[in-house]
């Protein structure tokens, strides 16, 4: 089947509550934001497959006859890949020349695109010459789910350039809707990307970027929140360089280390999300100068958590104080700071 060129794009989004605690099955409510990624994939004759990423200056190509070679022996269920392919994954890395080591933007993001196309092409055992080009409005690595948009993105165009789902936009079509079944295979191949990404993800970022909206989740169910009030949120990035991945292993051996102090924050991190879930709901109908002071407070007990999880970072403790200095209420969003690097990360309020 001829490959045709198409072009998708996903959002990126603000975990409002629940970062880090709804890796480990607690609530988190997040929000699509209106910076997005977007992809162009096409066809082309010379042989190759490339992959253009200008944020991240990255380009590269490879001839498709020696990928084919990489091509897994079976090929991946489409519709339930929940796992990696434990056996592929390293032989990517051997093929591009990295080691285990190796989790810098860019090898991070061409393992992501290498996987994903040979797993989406296995089963037709014919890898076409195609050429793949994205670029992002969001910043990488400031907890805005760069990496779940660029996903996302990479998910709806192999699967599409695969024949698996429907092409986004037909020649007379000026909206075109993927089906709901469609939606899930795109948001089930983007949690794969994610998880070659950040090693452990919950699945919260690459939901909001597939559906959009505002949305609860929790161990890997899906609650769009249809009734929330308008919210000015703005978001400050603080620019320290970190990697979700390295934050969210720290945590997992925090937890490990200190179960019965950690899990009871944890709990509570749920709590602030389900609090935060009614408080928005009863805003929707009529919003009370208490309801928004509510808001705040959940934010600073939520910050304070984040802080006790060891995900924080003394310029965000500058940023706290200097936007509470003028009434407003910060914490961080996404993956946060400190890692093993000594690595940072941004906050809202
Ligand atoms: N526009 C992009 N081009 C290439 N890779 C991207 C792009 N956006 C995100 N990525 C990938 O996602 C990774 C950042 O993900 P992560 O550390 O989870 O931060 P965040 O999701 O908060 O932005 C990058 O290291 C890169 O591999
Ligand atoms: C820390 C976490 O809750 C969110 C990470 O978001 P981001 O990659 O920092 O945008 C991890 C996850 O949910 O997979
Ligand atoms: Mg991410």
């Amino acid at each position: 089947m001829p490959i045709m060129e198409c072009i998708v794009s996903a959002p990126g989004k603000a975990i409002l509550h629940g970062e880090h605690a709804v890796v480990h099955g607690k609530v988190a409510l997040a929000v699509s934001l209106d910076l997005r990624t977007y992809l162009r994939l096409v066809p082309n004759s010379t042989g190759k497959v490339c992959i253009n990423l200008p944020n991240i200056h990255t380009f590269l190509s490879w001839d498709v006859t020696s990928l084919q070679s990489l091509l897994p022996g079976h090929a991946a269920d489409l519709k339930n890949a929940k796992e990696l392919d434990i056996d592929l994954l390293p032989r990517l890395r051997s093929f591009i020349g990295v080691t285990d080591c190796n989790t810098d933007t860019s090898t991070m993001a061409v393992l992501a695109f290498l996987y994903l196309c040979l797993s989406v092409f296995t089963e037709t055992r014919e890898l076409p010459g195609l050429t793949v080009s994205v670029w992002s409005e969001l910043p990488t690595g400031a907890g805005l789910g760069s990496s779940a948009a660029y996903s996302v993105c990479l998910a709806a165009a192999l699967l599409c350039a695969r024949g698996a789902i429907t092409p986004p936009l037909g020649d007379l079509e000026h909206t075109a809707r993927w089906s709901e079944e469609e939606m899930e295979l795109i948001n089930t191949w983007a949690f794969l990307g994610e998880k070659i990404i950040h090693g452990n993800p919950s699945g919260v970022d690459n939901a909001v970027s597939t559906w959009g909206g505002v949305l609860r989740y929790r161990a890997g169910k899906i609650t769009p929140l249809s009734r929330v009030p308008m919210l000015r949120i703005l978001l400050t990035n603080t620019k320290v360089p970190r990697s979700t991945k390295v934050l969210v292993a720290g945590v997992k051996d925090k937890i490990y280390k200190f179960p019965s102090i950690m899990n009871p924050v944890l709990e509570s991190i749920d709590a602030v999300s389900s609090t935060c879930q009614e408080t928005l709901t009863e805003m929707a109908s009529e919003s009370t100068p208490e309801h928004y002071s509510v808001l705040e407070e959940l934010m600073d007990i939520n910050q304070h958590h984040l802080n006790v999880i060891g995900v924080g970072h003394p310029s965000l403790d500058t940023l706290c104080r200097v936007t509470l200095a003028r009434g407003l209420h910060s914490k961080l969003t996404g993956a946060g700071g400190r890692g093993l690097r000594h690595h940072p990360a941004q906050a809202r309020h």
